[in-house]
């Protein structure tokens, strides 16, 4: 089933355009331009995104806190709200633009073609209702009539995440589940209409060491058995380096690398990756911080928007954005350095 079997027609909505895509692509993400209208100023969170996801591809979103990775993956799942506002760019999701389509639309998208996990699982549950009764109305939004009763279905998700005694949860208020316990329950929510795309908000955020791989194991089983795509956000590059087939690598609401997970991690080409490569906790090494702060976003630099951190910035870098390059087998950064990549160990 495709995005436009679920929204019949959305191709001829304005702003919804069907187009054509390349083969194998799944979403691909261009121009996305999200601004929050506060009263100290307009907060340039997501300045000209673009990055794509193939099927059956694992794609990690990376950077430190506030370069406005949670942002981006919103503003694609029509998600941002007052006082943030989308001001540009398109969002095609297997030949539709997520970006073009409003409440009902929309709502019947995510869930059905694309699965949300966000970060906090007791935000995505509601508190006042039984489990069972949460998966039943999953189930009727999308007017999914299952073999068996919502309830046996809503078993089988929960089993497929590794739920033992799903009888015991089903009865239960979220209240009553363990942080762990709750992810669990919403990404067997997530996939339960069996959607194309999983996008994963730091999912495993708060929850024991233990538990983040199990979890992480748990969705990235879920998603490549079923040859699903997935989204990933997370600042740990450990993470990338372990789950993710690509990586984009974001800095200050901009896309500053992208390119195969090996390719990415091994010669890094912006001083921003390397940076951020350099700072990944080693066993027996002291820890590198990364110095600086993001930039303002509000007074948005001109130039590079890493200028100020770099230790190679030179003349262009406080006025002129710099180009794209791309290497090897498409891996693409944007800086005015063009020197043979730095090997980070
Ligand atoms: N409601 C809001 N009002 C004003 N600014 C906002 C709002 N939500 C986000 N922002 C700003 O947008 C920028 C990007 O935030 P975002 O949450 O996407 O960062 P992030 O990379 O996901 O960080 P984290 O890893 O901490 O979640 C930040 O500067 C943030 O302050």
């Amino acid at each position: 089933m495709t995005a436009r079997d679920v929204l019949p027609g959305t191709g001829a909505l304005p702003g919804a355009p069907a187009t054509t895509q390349p083969a194998g692509r799944l979403l691909e993400v261009s121009g996305l331009t999200t601004r929050f209208d506060t009263p100290d100023g307009l907060v340039h969170a997501v300045n000209g995104v673009d990055f794509h996801v193939d099927r059956a591809e694992i794609v990690g979103v990376v950077g430190e806190s506030g370069c406005g990775k949670s942002v981006t993956i919103r503003s694609i799942l029509g998600l941002v709200r007052p006082p943030g506002r989308v001001v540009d760019g398109t969002a095609m999701f297997d030949g539709v633009d997520l970006l073009g389509l409003r409440g009902a639309q929309l709502r019947r998208l995510r869930g059905r073609q694309i699965g949300f996990i966000a970060q906090n699982p007791f935000s995505a549950l509601n508190p006042v209702l039984r489990i069972h009764r949460q998966f039943a109305n999953i189930m009727a939004a999308h007017g999914v009539r299952s073999g068996g009763t919502a309830r046996d279905r809503a078993r089988t998700a929960l089993a497929d995440v590794g739920i033992a005694g799903p009888d015991r949860v089903l009865d239960g208020y979220p209240h009553q589940l363990s942080g762990g316990m709750a992810q669990r329950v919403v990404i067997a929510m997530a996939m339960l209409l069996d959607p194309a795309l999983v996008v994963a908000d730091e999912p495993t955020t708060g929850l024991d060491l233990t538990v983040q791989r199990q979890i992480l194991d748990l969705i990235r089983g879920l998603v490549q058995q079923h040859g699903r795509s997935m989204l990933l956000v997370t600042h740990d590059l450990g993470v990338v380096a372990q789950y993710c087939d690509r990586v984009v690598v974001m800095y200050a609401g901009k896309v500053i690398e992208h390119g195969a997970v090996r390719d990415v991690l091994n010669t890094p080409r912006h001083p921003y990756t390397q940076a951020l490569i350099r700072a990944v906790p080693r066993p027996g090494q002291p820890l590198v911080h990364l110095t600086g702060r993001l930039p303002d976003l509000v007074d948005y630099p001109r130039g590079c928007p890493f200028q100020a951190r770099c230790p190679d910035a030179f003349a262009p870098c406080d006025h002129v954005i710099p180009e794209a390059a791309t290497v090897g087998g498409g891996q693409t950064y944007w800086c005015h350095l063009s020197k043979e990549p730095e090997v980070v160990r």
